[in-house]
């Protein structure tokens, strides 16, 4: 893949999102551990990394919020407006970029996400050549259900090829630009930037990361990333 500088890496933060499965008052992204919010913690980390340059912020047309953080005016940072999906989303923020760039992409909702997980991210995708994910192996035992009975077993599933996939994930902006674009016109269903890929038949690279790199979706998890953020703060 393309000649590009891979210490200038520019970040795409979708955080265009309502929070529906949170429950509360303002956007989960503006909900606040300690005297920062999630969106601060996560910028935080991207812009304290020595191979992200810029880092673009992808907010709702109906934000009020962000502009009125001290962060929205530090000189790495761009703003844009997002859509109705992440992937509206991620595409919008795809615009800013030159085809020949890497984008890596990280959801405003995963705070925790440690230095030493991106830096190996970054450096496996460069040197493979080949785009792809910070994910998770699953512990768990998975369950399939039935279609038509989704709470009733139908099987289980071998879970030994399984994944979990997080972010980032890091791929030439062009070519997730053109894939997500061809995903949409579609009408595919893109949850993440990998799915967009493999519908243009690309296989990203599962780099596997730290479990506690979780995406705050539900009330529970914010107890969860305040202590995984207090802990990481005292290690420092
Ligand atoms: N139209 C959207 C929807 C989501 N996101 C962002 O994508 C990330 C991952 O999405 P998710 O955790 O699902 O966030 P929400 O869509 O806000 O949550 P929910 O699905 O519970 O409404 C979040 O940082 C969210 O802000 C976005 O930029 N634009
Ligand atoms: C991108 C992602 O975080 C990878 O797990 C996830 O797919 C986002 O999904 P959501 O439904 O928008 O939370």
């Amino acid at each position: 893949m393309h000649n590009v500088n891979t210490n200038h890496i520019t970040a795409i933060v979708p955080a265009a999102g309502i929070g529906s499965r949170m429950n509360s008052q303002v956007p989960k992204q503006y909900l606040k551990i300690d005297s920062k919010t999630i969106l601060e913690h996560t910028l935080n980390k991207l812009l304290t990394h020595e191979q992200i340059t810029k880092v673009i912020v992808v907010i709702s047309p109906e934000d009020d919020i962000f502009n009125t953080l001290s962060i929205a005016l530090h000189d790495k940072i761009n703003v844009t407006l997002g859509g109705k999906t992440r992937a509206d989303s991620v595409l919008a923020g795809l615009q800013l970029l030159n085809d020949d760039q890497w984008a890596l992409v990280h959801d405003a909702a995963r705070p925790c996400v440690d230095h030493d997980d991106i830096t190996r991210l970054i450096t496996t995708v460069i040197n493979k050549k080949q785009g792809g994910l910070l994910a998770t192996r699953l512990s768990d035992t998975i369950k399939r259900a039935y279609q038509d009975n989704d709470t009733v077993v139908d099987y289980s599933e071998d879970r030994t090829y399984l994944w979990g996939a997080a972010t980032p994930q890091l791929f030439n902006a062009g070519e997730l630009r053109s894939c997500l674009q061809q995903a949409l016109d579609h009408g595919v269903a893109i949850t993440d930037e990998a799915s967009a890929i493999e519908y243009c038949g690309g296989h990203p690279l599962l780099i596997e990361c730290r479990r506690d790199n979780i995406k705050i979706t539900r009330p529970e998890d914010l107890a969860l990333a305040t202590f995984y953020l207090t802990k990481q703060s005292l290690n420092r």
